[in-house]
């Protein structure tokens, strides 16, 4: 059985007539998406800007209501927003893109931490809290002396590490990374995408991974589905998707995307 179901999902946003002051007819971001991910999966979303990949995300976290369509978790139907159960909530959480401006910058990372304890007590480790802490940090790579710091003194890559420590810290069954290592250096990115490969394997995780870069999906994903308009166009086994790609849209995105590596690597050998 899946892990996570997308059924017919669909989301639209109202919209203003500004010349008339009235409104216009509502935006249709995802228009009946499905889509399934497995325990222990990765599937990769893939599509360009504005394709609504992040609605889709943000619908399955529950950030945003569908107007239909429904989202399973092991089975079971989660409720509107605002009305799941906490440990619907816990279940599956986000990585968004920019760490730096996802985490509070004053805050050490300690406090970060103890806040999603804090929010989900369900979750909070019994006993020493401290050695918990240290766990967990030394789970994502990172030493137990960045507790200390505010996270606005960290580097790009330690601040992604910290808001998947603050994920993983509340034992979800499913992480959602939203363009997780898009606003990373090559260097960098490469590091988060094997911590996550990781994490899968210790924590049996499974997750949604959401790229407009198809080289970080290929790394990372078992299968893909590609979005175009709100609408999931093409899926299944990355290989298969990337290798045989049988939608023109995918295979002008994978036209794009050797065009720019090739551009990037005729940069670099001048
Ligand atoms: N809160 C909102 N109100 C109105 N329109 C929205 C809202 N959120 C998203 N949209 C619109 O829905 C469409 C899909 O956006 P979405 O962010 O889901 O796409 P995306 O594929 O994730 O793109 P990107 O990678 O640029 O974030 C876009 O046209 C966007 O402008």
């Amino acid at each position: 059985m899946s892990l996570l179901e997308v059924n017919d999902l669909r989301v639209s946003f109202a919209r203003r007539n500004t010349w008339f002051r009235s409104r216009a007819a509502d935006f249709v971001a995802v228009d009946g998406v499905s889509l399934a991910v497995a325990p222990d999966e990765i599937v990769g979303l893939v599509g360009e800007s504005g394709s609504g990949k992040t609605t889709v995300a943000r619908a399955i976290v529950g950030l945003v209501q569908p107007v239909s369509g429904t989202v399973l978790l092991d089975g079971v139907p989660l409720g509107p927003v605002g009305r799941r159960t906490t440990a619907q909530q816990r279940a599956a959480q986000m990585v968004f893109q920019d760490p730096r401006s996802s985490l509070s910058p004053r805050m050490t990372v300690a406090a970060i931490i103890n806040e999603a304890w804090r929010t989900h007590p369900e979750s909070a480790p019994p006993g020493d809290r401290t050695a918990a802490l240290h766990r967990l940090l030394d789970d994502v790579g990172l030493d137990a002396s960045v507790a200390r710091h505010r996270a606005g003194e960290l580097s790009g890559g330690q601040c992604q590490r910290v808001s998947i420590a603050r994920a993983l810290a509340v034992r979800p069954r499913l992480l959602v990374c939203d363009e997780a290592v898009s606003a990373l250096d090559v260097s960098v990115q490469a590091q988060i995408l094997r911590l996550l490969v990781d994490l899968r394997e210790r924590h049996h995780l499974a997750m949604l991974f959401i790229s407009h870069d198809l080289g970080v999906v290929h790394q990372i994903a078992d299968r893909i589905a590609v979005m175009r308009r709100g609408v999931v166009v093409e899926e299944g086994r990355t290989t298969d998707v990337l290798g045989a790609p049988r939608h023109e849209y995918t295979r002008s995105l994978l036209d794009a995307a050797l065009e720019l590596s090739t551009t990037d690597a005729q940069d670099r050998s001048r």
